[in-house]
């Protein structure tokens, strides 16, 4: 059994312009401590998926459909208490903007206290000690005097630093990092990754880190799961996604990893914009956008399959499965893929594709 399973996850937001599904039968798994990427533009459903694992889609939005089971055990079926539990203790999040996760009122270090008071059983001295324990952890110098500091007397990166102590204060199986870093320059985005890395290890964590940067997945991540428009459409282990994508989209995505000190707009490779998701284009959801579309796109959804045997993948899929879902595999594609891998092993990361030409 998975830490955590998703299958045929539906996700429908109820709006004035109709209905909108942010998430359209997803099914992923996450090991016990494995570091698990999803990534995809902006809209592609991240967020969504995230909040449904922790029970948080409020309304317009609805869990239409799916299961989602958390160490065998059925979230969708429990109480709230068993669901606050959940959240309190078993899965903790990470948001984007650790101010609006900072209380400013309180200090950074009453804040961690409190939410150890409230989460285990711990007296006002032991959950002080604990908390600057684990300041010390994430790397806040003086721990002990920034116990007593205001959220706005700690710098961005610091800040969230706190919020990540905060979030490993009731060890939870499960870390949700939602892109944890994209409001911090490049060189603190670096640290909080590392940072990211080392406690997951170190606490034993599981972590589902959300971005829009396959660079980040590619520093942290074991096993990525591309998505657009709501749905996956690709899932691999992180080393062969980077050297043998299979899908156009995640082509188009690595063509875009920007390099440090390149500020420059992302994604910017892949011409178009995601479709409106209330009138989704029929058949692949990426035709339009995708270099190597044939009319058979335009008529045929793609389901998640193996590359090499052209079989749909089951369910949720086995860890070390690498699947796309590109109607190319399916033997449907009159001219085929026609892009080529680029490894330029003198370098330390992983280098993006370069995206081929008809
Ligand atoms: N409260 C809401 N009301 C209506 N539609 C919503 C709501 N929240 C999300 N959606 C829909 O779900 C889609 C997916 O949103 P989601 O936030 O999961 O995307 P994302 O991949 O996380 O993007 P981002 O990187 O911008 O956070 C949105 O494009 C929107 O159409």
């Amino acid at each position: 059994m998975a830490l955590l399973e998703i299958e045929d996850l539906t996700v429908e937001f109820y709006t004035e312009e109709g209905v909108v599904t942010a998430v359209e039968d997803l099914s992923y798994r996450i090991e016990r401590g494995e570091k698990f990427g999803v990534v995809g533009e902006s809209g592609a459903g991240k967020s969504v998926t995230a909040l449904s694992v922790m029970r948080l889609i409020e309304s317009p939005g609805r869990i239409a459909s799916g299961e989602i089971r958390f160490k065998g055990e059925d979230v969708l079926g429990m109480s709230e208490r068993e669901v606050r539990d959940l959240r309190g203790q078993e899965i903790a999040m990470v948001f984007q903007d650790a101010q609006t996760a900072l209380n400013p009122v309180y200090t950074v270090g009453e804040q961690i206290a409190e939410a150890i008071r409230h989460h285990l059983d711990y007296d006002d001295r032991e959950a002080r000690e604990r908390t600057i324990q684990l300041l010390d952890e994430v790397g806040i110098p003086e721990a002990e005097t920034r116990y007593s500091d205001y959220p706005h007397e700690f710098s961005g990166g610091m800040q969230q630093r706190a919020i990540i102590a905060m979030a490993l204060s009731c060890e939870p199986d499960l870390l949700i990092c939602d892109e944890p870093t994209t409001a911090l320059d490049v060189t603190i985005e670096a640290q909080i990754l590392d940072l990211i890395e080392e406690l997951a290890d170190e606490f034993d964590v599981a972590v589902q880190l959300i971005t829009h940067d396959l660079g980040v997945i590619a520093k942290v991540c074991d096993r990525v799961m591309v998505m657009y428009a709501g749905k996956p459409v690709e899932k691999a282990p992180v080393e062969e996604l980077y050297y043998d994508p299979k899908h156009p989209y995640t082509v188009g995505l690595m063509s875009s990893i920007p390099r440090v000190g390149d500020r420059r707009e992302r994604l910017q490779t892949i011409p178009g914009t995601m479709p409106d998701l209330v009138g989704l284009p029929p058949g692949c959801s990426f035709h339009p956008r995708c270099p190597y579309a044939e009319e058979v796109c335009t008529l045929e959804e793609p389901p998640l399959l193996d590359p090499e045997t052209g079989a749909e993948a089951s369910g949720l899929g086995e860890a070390s499965e690498h699947t796309a879902a590109c109607l190319e595999y399916a033997g449907a594609l009159e001219d085929g893929l026609d892009y080529e891998v680029e490894i330029r092993n003198s370098e330390s990361e992983p280098r993006a594709p370069q995206g081929g030409q008809r």
